[in-house]
């Protein structure tokens, strides 16, 4: 039996083990074992329940024994910007905040009024987001803090659990708005700013690295595999990026799932001004590389309609349902910060159009049309934007993730930014965890290859833009835009 790796994929939506094994010269998927994610309100604040996590992870590992795979080796990738608090006796104090918790609503307003923006950006070329680790460690308490040992990136908890072993991976660490590009360590004004030590975190390793065995505790609880850890790009749009197949010269990606990330891969880091001004960000990639990208907001907001909609119809129904309505009937900022996280997206979305004096969309399928479609306008936007930092244009767009899926967005998508778009592979961020444990493991010699095996092995669908349609949207969406400027969540 072929060597069999399990990428550990935890979304914002739902968790999956995934078992990688190459197969005449392909590499073969299989889904082993998914479960719901998402957060709680816990102690006053939305947290992640990170041992029913672990626990379905074991699970998982059960199941892939059960198939038979006595001999494993495993990667996890998670959300980025959350930790866990370790205390002195190597546990957690208590269960991770989620990014989306209304605790740093005013944390990045109230640091930067005397740590200006463009030094931040200049140190560190990350985006401004509300909810990165600097804003999160500002607003932490202050009595949990005095307790901490180590402050853990998630994945990296999750590998500290599984093996006893504890490391800081760059490509999660660079999403703290902390480490600073130059140096390559967390920065020390941005740690005394939050009053957190150099030695809270974890020593600092490239993707790649080999972490350890499962414990045998865990051996005596659970039926496991034998299971080396390796410490993949564990920020999981950082292996959603090596996940994407990179068809064409300048090709972009745009990483769709609860999030829309949509960039580039970079051999250097791009922080001048241009890209302050566009908010874009230097995330680290793998391998030396950097992903110089932008969040927007992305499938959540569907995925709160379909839990307000009480699961009534699936993803797939509701993009059919879209699909039998027009688009842009009205124009949205999806990024505007109100649809972070609010009570109600579907009241949300309807207030918001009442507002400006637009239609407001009713039935499911008025709903899911007017976020897809104005998703797809946000992209074009940004796309131009890019574009115009990097100096030359974007000449395809890869769109993995479960958001590859939807048809109607990726025809709109490249219509809109007069792109050809390139679809799948939806679990592209699995497949890019994978990659760097084959890498590690000499199975597969360099991330060239690691792209070539994904052509190779997983069909994508091409899109090509239907330049007869919405020709004067895009121009109207940005005056929109403009007119309608408010605080967004970057
Ligand atoms: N067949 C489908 N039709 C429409 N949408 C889909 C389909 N499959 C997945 N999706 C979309 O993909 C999203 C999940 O993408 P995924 O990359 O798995 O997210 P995450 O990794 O954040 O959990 C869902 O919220 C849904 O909007
Ligand atoms: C806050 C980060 O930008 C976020 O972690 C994002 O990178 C992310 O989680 C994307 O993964 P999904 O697959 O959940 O969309
Ligand atoms: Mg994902």
């Amino acid at each position: 039996m072929s060597k069999a790796y399990v990428a550990v994929d935890i979304g914002a939506s739902s968790g999956r083990l995934m078992l990688g094994t190459l197969e005449n010269k392909k590499l073969k998927l299989q889904e082993m074992h998914r479960f719901k994610n998402g957060f709680t309100k816990e102690n006053g604040h939305d947290r992640w329940s990170i041992d029913s996590i672990l626990d379905e992870i074991f699970k998982g590992l059960e199941k892939i024994k059960a198939a038979g795979y006595d001999d494993v080796t495993l990667g996890i990738d998670t959300c980025a910007v959350d930790y866990v608090l370790v205390g002195m006796d190597g546990e957690k104090i208590q269960n991770p905040i989620s990014y989306r918790d209304s605790r740093t609503k005013n944390a990045m307003q109230e640091l930067t009024s005397d740590l200006p923006k463009d030094y931040i950006y200049k140190k560190t070329g990350i985006q401004f987001l509300n909810f990165n680790t600097l804003y999160q460690l500002y607003e932490e308490s202050k009595p949990d803090l005095e307790k901490t040992d180590k402050i853990m990136m998630i994945p990296d908890y999750i590998g500290y659990v599984l093996t006893g072993n504890a490391v800081t991976e760059v490509t999660n660490a660079s999403t703290t708005q902390m480490l600073n590009l130059r140096e390559g360590l967390f920065d020390k004004n941005l740690l005394k700013k939050v009053n957190v030590s150099q030695d809270q975190f974890p020593r600092l390793v490239e993707s790649g690295t080999i972490l350890g065995n499962i414990r045998h505790k865990w051996h005596k609880k659970y039926d496991l595999p034998e299971t080396e850890v390796v410490t993949v790009a564990t920020h999981d749009t950082a292996s959603a990026v090596l996940g994407t197949p990179g068809e064409g010269e300048h090709w972009a990606f745009l990483s769709s799932g609860t999030w829309s990330l949509l960039g580039t891969e970079l051999n250097v880091p791009e922080n001048g001004q241009l890209a302050f001004k566009g908010n874009y960000t230097n995330e680290w990639g793998a391998y030396g590389t950097y992903r110089f990208l932008k969040n927007i907001m992305g499938l959540w907001m569907i995925q709160c309609v379909k839990k307000e909609l009480d699961d009534k119809y699936s993803f797939a129904e509701l993009a059919d349902l879209a699909g039998q309505v027009k688009p842009f009937q009205q124009f949205i900022n999806v990024n505007d910060d109100r649809f972070t996280n609010p009570d109600n997206m579907i009241k949300e979305i309807q207030t918001y159009c009442r507002e400006s004096q637009q239609k407001v969309p009713e039935t499911p399928g008025e709903i899911a049309m007017a976020i897809y479609s104005n998703l797809a306008l946000y992209y074009a936007n940004e796309i131009e934007d890019l574009n115009n930092i990097l100096g030359y244009k974007l000449s395809t767009l890869n769109i993995v993730g479960g958001g590859s899926n939807v048809k109607l967005l990726n025809q709109l998508t490249s219509t809109l930014s007069n792109i050809d778009v390139y679809a799948g592979p939806s679990e592209a961020t699995a497949i890019g965890n994978l990659i760097v444990q084959m890498i590690t493991k000499n199975d597969v010699n360099n991330i060239g290859e690691g792209r070539k095996l994904i052509r190779d092995s997983f069909g994508v669908k091409k899109f090509v833009p239907e330049t007869h349609k919405y020709a004067d949207v895009l121009h109207r969406y940005q005056e929109f835009l403009e007119n309608n400027e408010r605080t967004t969540v970057q």
